[in-house]
């Protein structure tokens, strides 16, 4: 392993990303690859999330799209694409795959999103959650047209989940990513996201918000029964760990956003090994 591999690895591992254990169980190649794409995901999440002005966050992130075409010209000049270039070249990962993961990430640096409309949100879930699936499943080798069945689906499920994990969070960092037509349908006019947080309604919205997410899990699980079993392992513990967490805050039924709804490390670990294994 070289050391610019596993200095990537330890910033995968140091994370505390709950994907870690999924992507721990690939042989060492897909391994490598799949944590090049988490950590070339998280830097330009960083950059959309700092506290910089809008302009710098947008040129860190015209930066990366250059520094996508310098990969796929075959000379990467960041650390991070170079990590990615072997995968994406044994992988057949794709540029616009990369680039939507950039656009997703500008979406929400441009300016905070807040409420966006169902169509948005589902652009933005498969900007920052699909494509990074599309570039996954790649990575896992699975090679079948539904495999990009699962990254839409399963993509949407995880965003989706983590959305609704998340609200409390997102509200302090002044981000609402709950869809206006569901607050709307529960009479929320506002949408600022410290209002929205206080609104009696806004358990409503959530639970309705998670039968999409449950919908979308249920879909994935479909799309990959369409799939060699083997190549899928990491992607039905991905779906594994979120749908625990969906479980468990539909069980919580948003009574108190101010709990962080978690798994817990050996439950993660145990799901990792249940679905590795069998
Ligand atoms: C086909 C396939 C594999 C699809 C899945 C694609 C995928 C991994 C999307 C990521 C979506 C997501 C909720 C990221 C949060 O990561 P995080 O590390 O911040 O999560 P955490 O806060 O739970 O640790």
């Amino acid at each position: 392993m070289s050391a610019q591999t596993a200095a990537i690895a330890e910033k995968v591992r140091a994370s505390g990303t709950s994907f870690y254990a999924a992507m721990r169980l690939l042989p060492e190649a897909r391994r490598a690859a799949m944590f090049a794409i988490y950590a070339f995901c998280r830097e330009v999440d960083d950059i959309a999330d700092e506290e910089a002005p809008q302009a710098d966050k947008q040129a860190g992130l015209a930066e990366w799209r250059r520094e996508i075409d310098r990969l796929y010209a075959g000379k990467p000049e960041n650390p991070i694409a170079q990590a990615l270039l072997q995968p994406m070249r044994d992988f057949a990962l794709r540029r616009e795959d990369f680039l939507a993961v950039i656009d997703g990430m500008e979406m929400d640096a441009t300016a905070a999103i807040q409420a966006p409309d169902m169509a948005t949100l589902d652009l933005y879930c498969d900007r920052v959650a699909s494509a990074v699936g599309r570039l996954s499943v790649r990575a896992f080798g699975a090679t079948e047209a539904a495999a990009d069945d699962v990254a839409y689906h399963l993509g949407r499920a995880l965003q989706l989940t983590n959305i609704l994990r998340d609200v409390a969070e997102d509200a302090s960092r002044d981000r609402l990513y709950l869809p206006r037509d569901l607050l709307v349908k529960h009479g929320i006019a506002s949408t600022e996201p410290s209002e929205v947080l206080k609104h009696a309604n806004l358990a409503a919205v959530c639970r309705d918000l998670s039968l999409v997410a449950q919908d979308h899990f249920a879909k994935a699980d479909a799309a990959m029964r369409r799939c060699a079993k083997e190549p899928m392992r990491p992607a039905r513990i991905m779906g594994a760990v979120y749908g625990a967490i969906l479980e468990k805050l539909i069980a919580w039924d948003w009574r108190d956003f101010t709990t962080p709804i978690k798994v817990p490390k050996w439950r993660k670990l145990w799901l990792a090994l249940r679905y590795g294994f069998f």
